[in-house]
């Protein structure tokens, strides 16, 4: 799924209505029903209560006002507070037009704000797409004066005062919303961590956007939702055997994290790799043999921490860092690594793909110089903190974005920048949110997981690097949504989700 500008989002709608032949208060009826579908799926008229809907000037408060008819028809109590403006836009005049006299109606003044109690309704339709600056004056009062309520709050498709695509100064007035109900396309703002308070929980409906339009116009942003991975993971041929799904070889662990290790390798296991090869210090043996006896194992000379690199010619794919440490013998191994990973492989021309994650990133960003020698596709598998040692700190989510798309081109490599919304970066500077993952994956071990199923799918020969990247995000995301399903998030550990990682696979 495309993430579109506001701008792109304004010319979608008109796109829109000429390829289908609409008025623009008929698109803005489509968008108000689809809100009202959602929220009498969520409130009945008792619950909801009298409900207080703030409605702008624009065609954001023409949506609240279609929406406001819509709903009393459906038996639900509001009352309408508009925000005074020099002039409305024509659909809003008409959608006012179209509002019964029962509905109560009153101005907003300045000395006059509406009354909202303690966990009344409110819905939010004073300002979507069409915001051009920061809320100021009468408007920014309104959003103060609601935030300060502690009221229920339910934006129409952007809390007000929130810009779809861009960040605003810090401490503008911006609505907090519980929920968030938007219309066609996510907005690059809804992934944003520090939009988490403004947006709530949100959802995206549809309302038969032209599709022609979404696909001819360019962005970077993408979100990856289940339809983008459908059918990406190549089925297993009636006659393959354990050579067909690759070869990978797994440098990890180090006295006290042999764990990582382990659940690395359980999840390239699982990830439908052919065969694993794990090289681990000498500490490690019997803890990694004992649980996980589906791989092969390597001991290095060294007791605590990995100073060989073995023989690559076996392997298909190489995956580094999870528990390394960050000895200077392993830091000569990575240096060997990327060394070796620059030539071609003989067998199949291709350069050998590596995932790099944990102490190795950490390893490059004291060597910043070894950046150079990272072969074209590689995937790194940084958090925030880890990325921001590869680069510099970030001024907020925005601006590490930014950084995030530069990193990516000029090292010609994948960037999982892990979180939430995960974004993988591709050498081509485009971003891909993922949709799928849960609050419960905020535990030690998680990220391992996420290498060894990006491992697994990297051996795999018939898959890409981009493909891979972006199926094996997914894949360990939805496996933590089955495991939570299971475990509740805080009862979610890591090897959970290495467990889900089949029937998370078998899914797409
Ligand atoms: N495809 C879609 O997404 C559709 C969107 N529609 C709705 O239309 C909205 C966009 O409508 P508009 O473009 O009219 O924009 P908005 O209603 O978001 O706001 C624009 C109005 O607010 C004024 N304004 C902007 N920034 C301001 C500020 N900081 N202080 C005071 N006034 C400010 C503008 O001059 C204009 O009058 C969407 O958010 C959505 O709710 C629907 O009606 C139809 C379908
Ligand atoms: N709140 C969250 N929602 C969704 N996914 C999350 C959340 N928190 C963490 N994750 C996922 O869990 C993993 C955590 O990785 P990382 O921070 O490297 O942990 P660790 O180093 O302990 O393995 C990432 O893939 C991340 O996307
Ligand atoms: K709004």
């Amino acid at each position: 799924m495309k993430i579109l500008t506001a701008a792109q989002t304004r010319q979608l709608d008109q796109a829109t209505m000429q390829e289908q032949g609409l008025l623009s208060t008929e698109l803005m009826e489509r968008a108000a029903t689809a809100f009202v579908q959602w929220f009498t799926g969520r409130f009945t008229p008792t619950e909801a209560g009298e409900i207080l809907l703030l409605c702008g000037p624009g065609n954001n408060g023409g949506d609240g006002l279609s929406a406001a008819r819509l709903l009393q028809r459906a038996g639900y109590r509001l009352r309408v507070a508009l925000l005074p403006a020099d002039k409305q836009s024509a659909d809003w005049q008409h959608n006012r037009r179209l509002l019964p006299n029962s509905v109560a109606v009153a101005g907003i003044e300045p000395g006059r704000l509406p009354k909202i109690a303690v966990d009344s309704l409110v819905i939010d339709a004073l300002f979507g797409t069409g915001l051009s600056r920061p809320l100021t004056g009468l408007a920014a009062k309104v959003v103060q004066h609601l935030n300060q309520a502690r009221a229920r709050v339910i934006a129409i498709d952007l809390p007000s005062g929130l810009f779809a695509d861009a960040p605003q100064p810090a401490n503008s007035a911006v609505v907090q919303a519980q929920h968030t109900v938007s219309f066609g396309l996510p907005k690059l703002a809804f992934l944003l961590p520090q939009n988490a308070a403004f947006v709530g929980e949100w959802e995206v409906k549809d309302i038969g956007l032209s599709e022609a339009f979404i696909a001819a116009t360019a962005t970077p942003w993408h979100y990856t939702d289940a339809a983008a991975v459908a059918g990406q993971l190549p089925p297993r041929p009636k006659f393959s055997h354990k050579g067909t799904f690759g070869h990978a070889l797994l440098l990890a662990g180090s006295r006290g994290k042999m764990g990582a290790a382990v659940l690395t390798a359980g999840a390239c296991l699982r990830g439908g790799v052919g065969l694993l090869t794990a090289h681990i210090p000498g500490c490690g043996y019997d803890i990694f043999q004992i649980s996980q006896p589906e791989a092969m194992c390597l001991t290095d000379k060294q007791a605590d921490f990995i100073s060989e690199l073995p023989e690559l010619q076996p392997y298909q794919a190489v995956g580094i860092g999870p528990g390394l440490s960050q000895d200077p013998a392993s830091l000569a191994v990575l240096r060997q690594l990327l060394k070796a990973a620059a030539q071609p492989l003989k067998k199949t021309g291709h350069l050998l793909p590596l995932i790099i994650d944990a102490d190795a990133l950490n390893l490059l960003s004291s060597h910043r110089a070894l950046l150079k020698q990272l072969p074209e596709n590689a995937i790194l598998t940084p958090h925030p903190k880890e990325f921001e040692r590869l680069t510099e700190p970030a001024r907020d989510d925005y601006h590490r974005l930014e950084l995030l798309r530069e990193f990516a081109t000029q090292h010609r490599c994948l960037v999982v920048l892990k979180g939430a919304y995960t974004c993988l970066a591709t050498p081509d500077g485009a971003l891909h949110f993922n949709s799928t993952g849960n609050a419960g994956m905020a535990t030690g071990g998680s990220g391992d997981v996420l290498t060894g199923v990006l491992l697994a799918l990297r051996a795999h020969a018939q898959l890409p690097a981009f493909e891979a990247a972006r199926l094996g995000v997914y894949a360990h995301g939805r496996a933590g949504d089955l495991a939570a399903a299971q475990t509740g998030q805080a009862g979610l550990v890591a090897g959970d989700i290495v467990r889900h990682i089949g029937p998370a696979l078998a899914e797409v």
